[in-house]
């Protein structure tokens, strides 16, 4: 199905909303981490005793919303989960960060989306992840969020959803001129290539970028040719992110400039876990409330928001809120 914009096509199908203005939508999923530390992984067949279990939020459009929201962006989530324990928390996860549930659907076909994790004691995991609710998300949720889609400051996706229903979203929100933000991730080496001609600013880390490109990032200079490919391929600006050495952030307006690498500051990290997404929230929120500020100085931002999240444990508890960041970052 493919999805019309102008408000005097959807009167014709019982239009009843009325449009609301987010800074940040995201179109994407929501994860139930649930966490066991083990003095080793089980083999096939056993049962063995863990030390300690935690239940974590997680899924990458979930991490990003909440990193916007926490530094002080309007969002709202566009998201499906399951009619059941995990699915009712985590809409209470969205409304404890201050986050819109109004598009948040819940089914009664599939489980809220868990990742089951297994980390040892020495640090090495074994991960089950079920996407479960996360599939269900299409057009038919798109056009319930079409009023919060067609007015946002700035859309998100990423590929933990259908990709289908992720590039809908791309372009409708390009088509009403919504900022787009595109996460390509989790990889995909055979990525459609109409996600690059709709993202106005194509975010990716290195494994990313390498199989997307072929290109082996293994210094910042391998980024920036990975990033100029990239920018050939369509979107209007790329950003590569790095772990500790920042990122390399390239835009289709500045031709003559190679790329600019945008360092971090060192830090002690303890758990990158979700670092990227941290970054991406961040991202999303500068876009959205500093419209005119150029990219690298967004990316310079976006790095020490991510870079506080790297000094505390967890994905979603790791991530700083307006009060915990300098005022210069605003
Ligand atoms: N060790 C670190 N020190 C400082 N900043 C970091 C560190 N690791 C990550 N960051 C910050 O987080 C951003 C994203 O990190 P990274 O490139 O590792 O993303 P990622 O691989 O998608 O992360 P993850 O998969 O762990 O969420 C970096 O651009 C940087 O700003």
């Amino acid at each position: 199905m493919v999805l019309r914009t102008t408000r005097t096509e959807l009167d014709t199908d019982n239009w009843t909303m009325t449009e609301e203005a987010f800074d940040v939508v995201v179109v994407g999923s929501c994860m139930t981490d649930l966490v066991s530390q083990t003095p080793r992984l089980p083999k096939a067949g056993e049962t063995i005793h863990g030390h300690k279990f935690f239940i974590g939020f997680g899924g990458k459009g979930a991490n990003q919303c909440i990193q916007a929201a926490r530094m002080g962006a309007k969002t709202a989530m566009v998201c499906k989960v399951g009619k059941d324990f995990f699915g009712e928390n985590y809409i209470q996860n969205f409304k404890d960060n201050g986050v819109s549930t109004k598009f948040v659907g819940q089914t009664a076909d599939d489980a809220t989306g868990a990742a089951s994790i297994i980390v040892n004691d020495a640090g090495e995991n074994a991960i089950v992840i079920v996407a479960g609710a996360n599939l269900l998300l299409g057009n038919a949720d798109l056009l319930q969020a079409l009023p919060a889609l067609r007015c946002a400051k700035v859309l998100v996706c990423q590929l933990e959803v259908r990709p289908d229903t992720s590039l809908q979203a791309l372009r409708l929100a390009q088509e009403n001129n919504v900022k787009t933000i595109f996460n390509p991730a989790p990889a995909v080496p055979d990525l459609d290539p109409c996600f690059y001609r709709v993202s106005d600013v194509f975010c990716c880390n290195e494994t990313e970028t390498e199989l997307l490109t072929g290109v082996v990032v293994a210094n910042v200079e391998d980024a920036g040719r990975a990033g100029q490919e990239l920018l050939r391929r369509g979107c209007s600006a790329v950003i590569i992110t790095l772990g500790s050495q920042g990122c390399v952030v390239l835009s289709g307006q500045e031709p003559s400039s190679p790329f600019h690498h945008v360092p971090t500051e060192p830090v002690t990290a303890v758990d990158t876990t979700g670092a990227g997404d941290s970054f991406i929230g961040a991202l999303a929120f500068y876009m959205s409330t500093y419209p005119t500020m150029p990219l690298h100085e967004i990316a310079r931002r976006a790095n020490q928001v991510a870079g506080i999240s790297v000094q505390n444990i967890g994905t979603q508890t790791s991530y700083p809120s307006k009060e915990d960041l300098p005022n210069d970052l605003f």
